[in-house]
């Protein structure tokens, strides 16, 4: 078996901000406080957040990387960075990717400030840093740097003007490429410091409620290597690539106008879709080559931002459980280049298109599910191809490419043709053994590669087969059933004998065991087509199925089959992926599953009066039309009520997200300032608003969903 490697998942908390107020619904816990000054202990760390429901339970999240928020640039760096720099100097693509919801720190990690650079900075000294130690090869850096801004991707090392939106291609054996993106070569520290200052200022940044300087744009840096043996003429290439990701979206907290919820819509999707793909690839849907190397999920502290911290988490959790082959980018530099088995890349059937982040972060091996969502883009051809490489335009930004034919620009002419004696090396320092692994486990990927294709195939033909087989057996049922009712004697009896009771017993066992299977099938299949449903329904009618499901799963776990409306609550998840509080009892449940304890759902509301929703509108914070919406709630809870209870309990401001115009007023004071300073009016109110459900609004809104969309589903 090839090497795997598991995704590696560090988590940061960051510090409190001025202004921020003090809670501990979100701490980072070491094993043993006591143990030693490190804010980072590997190895029994895990990240709190107190249960929304029940702040007497803690959700407990166990990562090998734990930092709170003490760590420091260098610690993050030393410990979960600076050992992928070897692997990139192997001919490995790594990437790192900064994650969370806005104003989490994300831009802090990658980036940082002059008196505490992040990771690039640092990772950038470092392969600076290796190339010299590398004095046997001839090594070149080169960058590329572009933003994805509302699915489209953008060159961020040319000026803005002369910036157009570049086009993301696949080229003709499936590999996603950017087209046109400017790779340069760097020669030192200050060289790239240039570069990349210049660049970062045409980033698409704007501000919200959260962070004056929010990224829009989701930013990638691509770091790679080529190196070249010149007594063994084989070129290396490895690739880092680091991202730091648009921050997740709260609406309601980051108050974003009309024009910057599109942006956020974007982001927010963009984002989503990367989480279904990770999903995906826990699911085995798609192809187990990895995206990443390393996921740093920042976090941001307080009870204003548990939700998102939950998200957040459970993103990579799931992210934790994805398996990583790493292949090795090596090629032949004589003149008739053939492709190093290594590097052979298997390639899938055609899949269907996706937004910019995930062409730009998959590396083609997607075979299906809902990896690609992008019209689907002309392939070049094979000669356009070799003139962008002869050109250094074609840019593959993250893949395990089939490396024959690419010359890197900034090798020397003569390096390039030079051709050394290949038997008296044993090329890029390896061990002779180093070299026979890494050729037995790029063997093994192509054979296991090629046999889940074969299974695969296999699997197909039996589908088939079944189906025809089904069909055959449905149609000769019919005939039968047409024969039984035209002489309903002519059914072929059983032989008389001692053995009758058993044949006809063996009979009804046959059929029963039939329709089982049949139904298994069927059952099988509508498991299959659920993904591709949701993704050919409209807005309104994925609600609605999610909503259903949602309805059923509630009334499972209320009977306490929590398998079940655990099963329920993910399929409404296929139909509504963005839906943070369902996100939240998905994690719930599956808590009190793994954990055997018991499920408490909250309460069914009592009918509203007329009345009631009267006094309600006339607080003008909800209108009757998404009131009756929130009857279909699938914890019980009024829409209305739920809406307000969860923004109380959050912190968050009640702020109809679709009316800029609507008043809005902030929760965070009243509970701040607590029950005391309230009129009695208040109180009663909010002690109405505070019951313990958490399925609210949320549970079943989009903030890109429009007015419409909110209407009742059943
Ligand atoms: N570890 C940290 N130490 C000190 N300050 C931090 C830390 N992390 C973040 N901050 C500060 O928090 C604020 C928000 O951080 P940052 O801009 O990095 O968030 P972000 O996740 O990139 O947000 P967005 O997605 O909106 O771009 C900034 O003022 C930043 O300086």
């Amino acid at each position: 078996m090839a090497a795997i490697h598991k995704v590696k998942i560090a988590a940061r908390l960051r510090p409190r901000l001025e202004g921020e107020l003090e809670d501990d619904s979100i701490q980072i816990v070491h094993p043993s406080s006591a143990s030693g000054g490190s804010s980072s202990f590997s190895g029994g760390s895990f990240i709190s957040v107190t249960n929304p429901r029940d702040p007497s339970q803690v959700f407990k999240f166990p990562f090998t990387s734990c930092y709170d928020q003490d760590s420091t640039q260098e610690e993050i760096f030393k410990n979960d960075v600076e050992p992928l720099i070897d692997v990139v100097y192997n001919g490995v693509t790594v990437t790192i990717f900064a994650y969370g919801v806005t104003s989490s720190g994300k831009t802090h990690t990658m980036q940082g400030t002059k008196s505490q650079p992040g990771v690039i900075p640092r990772v950038v000294r470092a392969m600076f840093e290796k190339k010299d130690a590398l004095h046997q090869f001839q090594t070149s850096l080169e960058i590329s740097y572009m933003e994805i801004y509302k699915d489209d991707v953008y060159d961020l090392l040319v000026t803005r003007e002369n910036a157009p939106k570049l086009p993301v291609r696949e080229n003709d054996s499936g590999m996603v490429f950017v087209a046109n993106l400017s790779k340069v070569p760097i020669s030192g520290v200050q060289d790239f410091d240039t570069l990349y200052n210049a660049a970062t200022k045409h980033r698409s940044v704007g501000a919200t409620n959260l962070n004056r300087a929010s990224s829009r744009s989701h930013a990638v840096l691509t770091i790679e290597a080529t190196m070249l043996d010149p007594v063994t003429n084989t070129i290396l290439t490895g690739k880092i690539n680091l991202v730091d990701l648009a921050g997740s979206e709260n609406n309601k907290l980051t108050g974003n106008d009309p024009s910057r919820m599109a942006e956020s819509s974007a982001i927010n999707k963009s984002l989503s879709v990367l989480g279904q793909v990770v999903h995906a690839l826990n699911r085995g849907d798609v192809g187990r080559r990895l995206i990443l190397g390393l996921l740093i999920c920042n976090l941001a502290p307080g009870m204003k931002f548990r939700q998102d911290t939950l998200n957040t988490l459970n993103f990579a959790v799931r992210t934790k459980n994805v398996e990583n082959r790493p292949v090795v980018n090596e090629r032949d530099n004589r003149p008739a280049p053939r492709p190093h088995f290594a590097a052979v890349s298997i390639q899938p059937p055609a899949a269907k298109p996706a937004p910019a982040i995930i062409q730009a972060i998959s590396t083609a091996e997607s075979s299906s599910g809902p990896s690609r969502a992008r019209p689907s883009m002309v392939p070049i051809s094979r000669s356009q191809r070799m003139s962008s490489i002869g050109s250094g335009n074609l840019y593959q930004p993250f893949g395990l490419l089939s490396g024959a034919g690419r010359r890197p620009s900034a090798i020397p002419e003569k390096i390039q043709e030079s051709e050394g004696d290949r038997s008296g090396s044993l090329g890029f320092g390896m061990t002779e053994k180093e070299i026979d692994e890494r050729i037995s486990k790029a063997v093994e990927a192509a054979v296991e590669a090629e046999v889940t294709r074969r299974l695969a195939e296999r699997e197909r033909q039996r589908a088939e087969e079944e189906e025809r087989r089904r069909a055959a057996a449905e149609s000769a049922k019919g005939q039968v059933a047409r024969s039984r009712s035209r002489s309903p004697t002519k059914e072929p009896s059983l032989p008389s004998g001692v053995l009758t009771p058993l044949l006809r017993r063996h009979k009804d066992l046959d059929n029963e065991l039939k329709n089982r299977l049949q139904e298994l099938e069927k059952k099988y299949e509508r498991g299959a087509k659920e993904t591709q449903l949701a993704d050919v329904l409209s807005p309104v009618s994925r609600k609605k199925t999610g909503r259903a499901y949602v309805a059923l799963a509630r009334a499972h776990s209320e009977k306490g089959d929590l398998q079940v409306a655990l099963d329920l609550y993910r399929k409404a998840e296929t139909y509504v992926p963005d839906n943070i509080k369902l996100k939240e009892r998905i994690i719930e449940i599956e808590w009190s599953v793994k954990n055997n304890k018991e499920y408490v759902p909250s309460p069914k509301p009592p009918k509203k009066h007329k009345s009631k929703k009267r006094s309600k509108s006339a607080l003008g914070q909800e209108n009757p039309e998404t009131d009756d919406a929130m009857m279909v709630d699938s914890c019980g809870l009024s829409r209305g009520q739920s809406h307000l209870d969860s923004a109380a309990e959050f912190g968050t401001e009640v702020t109809n997200t679709e009316s800029p115009n609507k008043s809005k007023r902030s929760f965070t004071d009243t509970e701040d300032r607590g029950d005391v300073l309230q009129t009695p009016q208040k109180r009663q109110k909010r002690t109405a608003f505070s019951s313990p459900a958490i399925d609210s609004d949320d549970e079943m809104a989009h903030p890109a969903l429009s007015k419409k969309d909110k209407r009742p589903v059943v």
